[in-house]
């Protein structure tokens, strides 16, 4: 049976990607919510899918206007052993979740960074005084609102009805159009083939000019790039890792002979997955 680690306490928009997935995958499922694992944190969940205690692990990965999450993108270049099986986008919109009357009454808004940051200007303009408290998830927040008459958090309309709680505003994410992108990974041994595909890769030297060689790898193919994105090696300043998506199949011949020869411009390569997206 499937177990599913996802990024909790219930009612996450991570939870709602998962039990897309599900449903996708297994239609005829009678129960989900059996399979379903939630973590306090996106490394732990990883982590269980690493280590075995669970098949698959459901994170998000970029938000369409606050952009990368940094934790799934380091998780995922440290990781040996998974692998992204499918990418599930989904639109996203914040409610104000208190038991507080009037806005004036709350004194403390809790969400989790992404959260937080996609109602940054609501806040400002409705909320500019009160004391925003950064949380793992924008469901960790919740029974703080339970118990506190002041205390407000930034979720989804299904964490205000899983935890029976009122919203006060809704919506308040400062765009309409607010998309985040979440992975399905799981371990290599079940590694899909798809229409997308996603690498990374460290340089060999921190010079001028070393990331225009792999970049041409894709260019002189007419392979088009979808997203690249820089995280810190950690090792030492200056020094990045880029993530790369590709609109196009791992097993595509063109792309294929492109792997063979970034591996010779890049000093780590690692193939991410290759997965529908959907
Ligand atoms: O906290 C949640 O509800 C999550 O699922 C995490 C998360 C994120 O990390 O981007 C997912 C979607 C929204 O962009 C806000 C938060």
């Amino acid at each position: 049976m499937t177990m599913i680690a996802y990024l909790g306490p219930a009612g996450t928009f991570t939870e709602m990607a998962a039990l897309r997935y599900l449903q996708l995958k297994y239609p005829d499922l009678e129960h989900y919510p059996s399979r379903m694992c939630p973590y306090p944190t996106i490394s732990q969940a990883i982590k269980a899918a690493e280590n075995g205690e669970v098949e698959i692990a459901v994170v998000p990965i970029e938000n369409s206007i606050q952009g990368g999450v940094t934790m799934t993108l380091d998780s995922l270049w440290q990781s040996e052993l998974l692998q992204i099986q499918q990418a599930i986008v989904l639109p996203i919109a914040h409610a104000l979740i208190t038991r507080a009357e009037k806005l004036t009454d709350i004194k403390t808004v809790y969400s989790h960074p992404q959260g937080l940051a996609q109602c940054q200007q609501w806040l400002d303009q409705h909320l500019p005084t009160v004391q925003q408290i950064a949380t793992d998830s924008t469901t960790e927040g919740l029974h703080t609102v339970a118990e506190d008459i002041t205390a407000a958090a930034i979720a989804s309309e299904r964490a205000a009805e899983i935890y029976n709680l009122p919203i006060l505003e809704f919506p308040i994410n400062d765009q309409p159009d607010n998309f985040t992108r979440f992975l399905v990974l799981g371990r290599t041994a079940t590694t899909t083939q798809g229409t997308h595909s996603s690498l990374a890769f460290s340089l060999k030297r921190n010079m001028p000019g070393a990331l225009v060689k792999p970049l041409l790898v894709f260019a002189d193919r007419q392979i088009n790039l979808s997203r690249i994105e820089s995280r810190p090696t950690k090792r030492s300043l200056g020094e990045y890792i880029f993530f790369i998506d590709i609109d196009a199949p791992i097993d595509d011949p063109n792309f294929y002979e492109a792997l063979q020869e970034l591996q010779s411009v890049t000093e780590n390569l690692k193939i991410l997955g290759s997965y529908e997206v959907c």
